[in-house]
């Protein structure tokens, strides 16, 4: 599902952010990825979707090779990856169905699907009677439960979440997790960059540690091992 083979990330400042990462996630695989600020996770993460290239190593996403992607693969490789981000990162404009919809357009699904795939995930994060509030009017729980939405209209294969709990509180943070979890149960390999302890050492899952730009562990039931 997803693969990397001796992975180095050196950013254009000489900043060496990843220095020889492989691991392998299997399709329906839940993985943690924790690890000190600036060892390099959200860098792994973006690797991923494609925001960030490496400066060596092979990078696998569903069976493409995504450093000898075709330019017009892009788009179908994006597709098959949804990405949730600490800050939500909604359309301010938009309504909540908007920006799920949206996500549907760009890929120009037909209009009937649009409406009626948008209203079955505004259900599953329950948010049907948000649908049309702006992100101004949601909580920030509400925000990403949103997004998450958007992330999983398409369907995708694998969910990048980069410390989508950031920014809440425990329990708006427990309730995302039980969304995720779900989310996995049916199927979605998913990978999460965190440092919240409590949900890593409760909800206990593959765990997989970097540390200046290694990994420094990678246990099937893992613990968060850090002290912050
Ligand atoms: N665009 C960039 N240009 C230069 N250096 C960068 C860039 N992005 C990240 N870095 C550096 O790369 C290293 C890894 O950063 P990264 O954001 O991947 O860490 P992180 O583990 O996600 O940290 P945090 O937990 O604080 O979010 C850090 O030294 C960071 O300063």
């Amino acid at each position: 599902m997803i693969e990397m083979h001796d992975v180095w990330k050196t950013y254009s400042d000489g900043t060496n952010a990843l220095r020889g990462i492989s691991i392998k996630v299997n399709a329906g695989d839940f993985v943690y990825v924790v690890g000190p600020s600036g060892a390099g996770k959200s860098t792994f993460m973006k690797l991923m979707y494609r925001e960030e290239r490496p400066t060596k190593g092979q990078i696998f996403v569903n069976g493409f090779n995504l450093e000898r992607l075709k330019q017009r693969k892009i788009p179908f490789v994006r597709r098959n990856i949804g990405v949730i981000f600490q800050d939500y990162r909604l359309l301010p404009k938009l309504t909540a169905y908007e920006n799920i919809a949206f996500a549907m357009e760009v890929i120009e699904a037909p209009k009937k699907h649009i409406k009626k795939r948008t209203m079955e995930v505004l259900e599953l994060v329950k948010l049907k009677e948000k649908a049309d509030s702006l992100p101004t009017q949601l909580s920030g729980g509400e925000q990403q439960r949103v997004a998450i939405a958007r992330a999983i209209v398409n369907n995708p294969a694998v969910i990048i979440a980069d410390e989508p709990t950031g920014n809440l509180d425990p329990e708006t943070s427990w309730g995302i997790m039980k969304l995720l979890e779900e989310i996995n149960y049916r199927g979605a390999t998913i990978v999460m960059a965190t440092h919240n302890k409590e949900i890593v050492n409760t909800m206990r899952k593959r765990v997989i540690a970097i540390e200046q730009g290694q990994i420094a562990r990678d246990e099937v039931r893992g613990e968060y091992g850090y002290e912050d």
